[in-house]
């Protein structure tokens, strides 16, 4: 288990992260410049907090009030960049080992063996970085990253720089990896919402040098608790609430004018009222009795497997998507519609 709290000041930018992350992977998702980077320099001990606790598995890396710094070589992190970051004076083989110095020859060889094997470059031994392509050199960096055993990982965009196949495949090798071979805790930063959710368990939303939000993956995605963290998990429809009240097991919030129920959340006096675009309902009969409004469709737009909508409705500007790909031949621009907002589907959000 991995606790942090920490204060550091790069004036303007103020970061003041607080969180825990369990073995296994936890993902950080968070718009740019939100201090996802600065906070795993400060975890790998790069960068020296001003204040705060870093405790690793009952280990204190750094504690302020102690006076506890532990050097980047005494943490036992794993660090794997973007940017794979390999020796390009050393093979393969010399890359993967190059965190093993001091151990016998024989052992040393064993496990890079191993990793070979495991990361699937297997015959590339002798290569040098200039003679590998993008996915063989993050496998290569995933390797010596990992073959220390650290207890701490660090993927800081891993695959961003990787096409969609590659990076696909990476992801694979990167599970069954940390599936079997790794004990420790992964913290894993990446701006795309779909690899979030399906290498993590758990998920931090970053913004402003805080976490704004933390939990199970599918709690996080689906029920973001504030407008930002809808923004940073993709929840496109967002709308303002100007008054709520508690009606039997629901809660009747207004927007905009309109008024709509949402089953209780705990959230009773919500500031914002969001819908996922594939929750909204789009007919061209009225198909509910309450949370159902009439608009008229402003925008078509095709995508590979869906097409998404905007709708217009009364000072609202909706967005719905549909992945039958069915639908498009129903609708034309102008075109009068139903928008029906399941109760259930509608989250409740604070500020
Ligand atoms: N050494 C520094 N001194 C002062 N400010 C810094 C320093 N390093 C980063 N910053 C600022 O701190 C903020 C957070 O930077 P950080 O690199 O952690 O962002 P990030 O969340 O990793 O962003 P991205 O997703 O774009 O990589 C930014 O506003 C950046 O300009």
């Amino acid at each position: 288990m991995l606790e942090v709290s920490l204060k550091k000041s790069y004036s303007p930018f103020h970061l003041n992260m607080s969180f825990e992350a369990d073995k296994g992977i936890t993902s950080i998702l968070g718009p740019s410049g939100c201090g996802k980077s600065l906070t795993l320099q400060a975890l790998a001990g790069i960068a020296k907090p001003d204040e705060g606790r870093i405790v690793m598995n009952g280990q204190t890396w750094f504690d302020s009030h102690e006076r506890v710094f532990w050097k980047p070589q005494q943490r036992q992190v794993g660090f794997l960049f973007q940017n794979y970051a390999l020796f390009p004076h050393l093979t393969v083989s010399q890359n993967i080992a190059y965190g093993l110095k001091g151990l016998p020859k024989s052992t040393v060889s064993e496990r890079v063996n191993t990793w070979l094997k495991t990361i699937r470059l297997e015959g590339f031994e002798k290569r040098y970085p200039s003679q590998l392509s993008g996915g063989q050199s993050q496998r290569v960096a995933l390797a010596r990253s990992m073959i220390t055993e650290p207890q701490l990982l660090l993927l800081d965009e891993p695959f961003s720089a990787l096409d969609q196949q590659i990076r696909g495949s990476l992801e694979e090798d990167l599970l069954r990896v940390i599936g079997s071979e790794f004990h420790g805790v992964v913290l894993f930063v990446t701006h795309n919402i779909e690899e979030a959710y399906r290498v993590s368990d758990k998920i931090l939303l970053f913004n402003d040098g805080k976490v704004i939000q933390s939990g199970e993956r599918r709690d996080v995605l689906r029920i973001p608790q504030s407008k930002k963290a809808a923004e940073i998990v993709g929840c496109e429809n967002v709308f303002p609430v100007t008054s709520s009240k508690e009606i039997g097991n629901d809660t009747e919030v207004e927007s905009v004018g309109h008024f709509l129920q949402v089953s209780r959340t705990k959230i009773s006096r919500p500031v914002y009222i969001g819908i996922r675009s594939y929750d909204v309902l789009l007919t061209k009969s009225k198909d509910a009795s309450f949370n159902c409004l009439e608009g008229t469709v402003v925008q078509i737009v095709e995508g590979v497997n869906n097409y998404s909508f905007t709708i217009s409705t009364g000072g609202l500007e909706v967005k719905v998507e549909d992945f039958m790909k069915g639908s498009k031949t129903n609708w034309e621009l102008g075109d009068d519609c139903f928008l029906t907002f399941p109760k259930d589907k509608l989250i409740c959000m604070e500020e």
